[in-house]
């Protein structure tokens, strides 16, 4: 092997420069992984060829083969100044080595790479501070399969790792003590705009910064998580959301960087307590401590012209390369070997967000990617240099003590403290509520019992005291009884000689006393027989109340029947009312109807009346004719048709009157009936016999124009014949108006008689109506509406009867 001059930079010195043990060296780490070569390099066209060599687990060197590997491996002789000089300027090519915290190689697992590379950083966060683990790389070299990784088992990433270990510190409580309050946040920076991963509405959120919180997305929603499946929930969620899409070295690569945020803040000492006014005590001895676990994915790096991107991927590419570039600058600014000028944090979302994380307040990680191909020397150099130089970076992690007492689980605890207080307190107005509505129950009871006692003992003391009136009218009696007995006033010989004896036993006994018989000794007997009187007394009082009491009892019953009496009668005297009513109604309705009928007689009348005069006038004519055919001769024509035409006038009129009269005097039951009956004669000619005095009177009357002309007529014949014949036209036609007026009578006498039957029929029930419920009711009314009755039946009767005369 020639001798070449060493290409070999070794960053090793740099970058352990610090002791493993001091703060600022582990505040930030850098680690590389090289992933296993992938099927696309390993089947690509080109035969695989390797470029990264793991030298130990924390050196790595990157050779793009222009010389053997080994070249130095043992000369054990160190670079001259001239050689490293010369290497700085040829750093494309040539064998790079370089030493890290950790470095992974190919077949590394997920486990040891969590359990070296992260575990002490998300640890560090449950004892309250920052920690951020950055995935760096050119894209497609592994850092989301690092950072994520399967979601469950052995290819787990750092995400699912650090959570389940998060919680389970918790649960397990070895080194942690006190009250935790775990919540996650998932947010990416896709094209320069910041999206809530977990609530994909909120997007182009800002970043703020304040003292108490440092650096913090405004808006970005905060999950409280009591599990690691809960977070994983979430996580599985944004990653859906995320922005990925196909690059030519990545068929799912990632277009965003992701930031997946854990905060724990875990409360140590005493209770948080509340105090009256609403605030809390700081001097509790309560430390609320606040960790905040950072875990970023960054967008690999791609060189343009080997993308192929256009368009809009094309766009994603820049801004991805702008934001790593921006990074990088503040690497460079915060190892700039002439101090710590002005850091550019603002020229990009990604680094402003992780101000804390780089040159600030946090345990920072970072996990540098790198491909294993040769194809990807370039890139993977600009890696290795890349996270050289951010191993220089100084972090100064504190832990955060929540000072202005504003900390999520403080606030929560504080409600969680004010609700239990409110609860405990409802139930305690509940039991109060409760106990007041028995007391109140109780006392409802008491005031009843003491208002039944006071009545039991308002009707025991009215028993008392008719006992105490009864026993001193008792004690009245037997001391008027006792005076009597002691005047001896005819008590009775038995009374009288007891007392005597008691008399004599108190001489004896030189007592004045009245009652000092029964007090002496000879008195026992008189006492004995004063309290058999007494007894005998007493038994007649309670016989003679007994009586009393029975005398009572049935004048009570007597008035209850009484009573209930009135009540009948008082029903019947309304229904009696009631039925008077009723019959009024149909008297004031007969009463009508027979004003109807009087009226219709009138005018029968009337039309009578007329008829008559003119029977009169024919009559008067009719002589004057008889005369003149006496004076011409015996049996001559003109003097029969005289005299039958005579004889049928009077018969027409004496029918007319009859009628008249018979309707007007209906009332009337010796009704005369004036007038003949026809005869009709044998030679058809009809026979009126001149009964009436009318009929042969000769008195003159005024004769009418009209009927005046048959006079005239009669008295002007020129011929006794012509004189016949026109008398008999003349006869006929009266004999026809006759008829018609027959048959009018009969017709109206129809219908007076259905009327007056009607009437009589309703005045016949209403009698027998009234003979009904005529209990109690006005005898003599009665009697007279009945005779009413009576009296227009038989006006019926006669009346009818009379009709069927006249008819025969
Ligand atoms: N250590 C590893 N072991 C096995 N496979 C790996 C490893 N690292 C990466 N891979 C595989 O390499 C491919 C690319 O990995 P990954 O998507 O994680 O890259 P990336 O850096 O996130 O890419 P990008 O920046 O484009 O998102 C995936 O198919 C992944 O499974």
């Amino acid at each position: 092997m020639t001798a070449v001059p060493q290409q070999v930079q070794d960053t090793s010195s740099a970058a352990t420069a610090e002791s493993p043990g001091t703060s600022e060296g582990e505040n930030f780490k850098v680690c590389i992984r090289v992933r296993p070569p992938l099927p696309r390099e390993l089947d690509g066209r080109i035969a695989f060829s390797e470029c990264v060599f793991v030298e130990s687990d924390r050196s790595v060197t990157i050779s793009d083969g222009s010389m053997p590997l080994n070249a130095l491996d043992g000369t054990g002789v160190p670079p001259s100044p001239s050689t490293l000089e010369a290497m700085m300027h040829a750093e494309s090519y040539g064998n790079h080595r370089f030493t890290f915290d950790a470095v992974y190689g190919p077949e590394s697992h997920q486990e040891d790479v969590y359990e070296s590379c992260a575990k002490p950083a998300v640890t560090s966060t449950l004892a309250g501070y920052n920690a951020t683990m950055i995935a760096y790389g050119q894209t497609g070299t592994g850092k989301t399969f690092t950072m994520q990784g399967a979601p469950r088992g052995e290819m787990r990433g750092i995400i699912p790792r650090a959570i389940e270990d998060v919680f389970y510190t918790i649960e397990s409580g070895g080194d942690t003590k006190g009250r935790f309050l775990v919540r996650a946040a998932y947010l990416q920076i896709y094209n320069e705009v910041i999206y809530d991963l977990l609530k994909p509405e909120r997007t182009n959120l800002a970043i703020r910064e304040d003292r108490r919180r440092g650096v913090f997305v405004e808006g970005l929603s905060e999950w409280v998580v009591r599990s690691p499946e809960a977070v994983r929930l979430l996580m599985d969620r944004g990653a859906q959301q995320r922005a990925t899409g196909a690059t030519r070295m990545n068929e799912l690569s990632s277009r965003s960087h992701a930031v997946f945020v854990v905060v724990v803040e875990n409360a140590r000492g005493g209770q948080i307590s509340q105090q009256a006014h609403g605030g809390t005590n700081a001097e509790d001895g309560v430390s609320v401590r606040v960790g905040k676990l950072n875990l970023v994915d960054l967008a690999g790096s791609e060189r343009l012209s080997l993308s192929g991107a256009a368009g809009q991927r094309l766009e994603e590419t820049k801004r991805i390369n702008a934001s790593l570039s921006a990074l990088g600058n503040v690497i460079s600014a915060l190892t700039d070997p002439r101090g710590r000028p002005h850091v550019p944090y603002r020229d990009s979302k990604l680094t402003r967000l992780l101000t804390d994380s780089l040159g600030g307040n946090c345990k920072t990680t970072m996990i540098c990617h790198v491909s294993p191909a040769l194809e990807a020397f370039s890139e993977g150099l600009s890696t290795l240099k890349f996270a050289s130089r951010a191993k220089q970076i100084r972090n100064e992690a504190r832990v955060n003590e929540d000072l202005d007492q504003k900390a999520m689980l403080r606030k929560m605890e504080l409600e969680l403290r004010r609700l239990r207080s409110e609860l405990s307190e409802r139930s305690n107005k509940l039991v109060d509520k409760r106990k007041l509505l028995e007391v109140e129950e109780k006392r409802k009871q008491a005031e009843q019992d003491k208002l039944r006692a006071i009545t039991e003992l308002q009707n025991m003391s009215r028993e008392i005291l008719l006992e105490k009136q009864e026993k001193a009218e008792l004690e009245e009696r037997i001391k008027s009884l006792q005076s009597q007995l002691l005047v001896g006033g005819g008590a009775g010989d038995q009374v009288g000689a007891a007392v005597g004896s008691s008399r004599k036993a108190a001489d004896g006994a030189s007592s004045s006393s009245p009652d000092g018989g029964a007090r002496g000794g000879g008195g026992g007997t008189d006492a004995a027989r004063v309290r058999q009187l007494v007894k005998r007394e007493n038994q007649r009082v309670r016989k003679e109340y007994e009586s009393k009491l029975e005398a009572l009892e049935r004048e009570r019953l007597q008035t209850a029947e009484d009573r209930a009496q009135i009540g009948r009668y008082k029903a019947l005297l309304l229904k009696q009312r009631d039925i008077m009513i009723a019959l009024t109604q149909r008297l004031a309705e007969r009463d009508e109807h027979i004003g109807t009928l009087q009226v219709e007689l009138e005018a029968y009348d009337e039309r009578q009346r007329r008829l008559e005069d003119a029977l009169d006038e024919k009559t008067v004519a009719l002589i004057s004719l008889r005369k003149a055919a006496i004076e011409l001769g015996p049996n001559n024509d003109l003097d029969r048709a005289a005299a039958a035409a005579a004889a049928d006038a009077s018969a027409l009129a004496a029918s007319s009157k009859s009628a008249s009269e018979m309707y007007r005097t209906g009332s009337d039951l010796s009704l005369h009936m004036h007038g003949a009956t026809l005869v009709r004669g044998d030679s058809g000619a009809e026979h009126i016999p001149t009964t009436s005095s009318s009929s042969s009177t000769t008195t003159t009357h005024a004769v009418p124009a009209d009927d005046g002309s048959v006079l005239a007529r009669a008295a002007s014949l020129p011929a006794p014949s012509l004189e016949n014949s026109a008398l008999e036209e003349e006869n006929r036609a009266l004999k026809a108006q006759a008829a018609d007026h027959a048959k009018e009578r009969a017709a109206l006498r129809a219908i007076l008689e259905n009327k007056v039957a009607g009437l009589a029929s309703n005045l016949a029930e209403d009698a027998n109506m009234l003979k009904s419920a005529d209990d109690g009711m006005d005898a003599d009314r009665v009697e007279s509406i009945g005779r009413e009755a009576r009296a227009l039946q038989r006006l019926v009767a006669a009346t009818v009867k009379a009709l069927s005369q006249v008819d025969s």
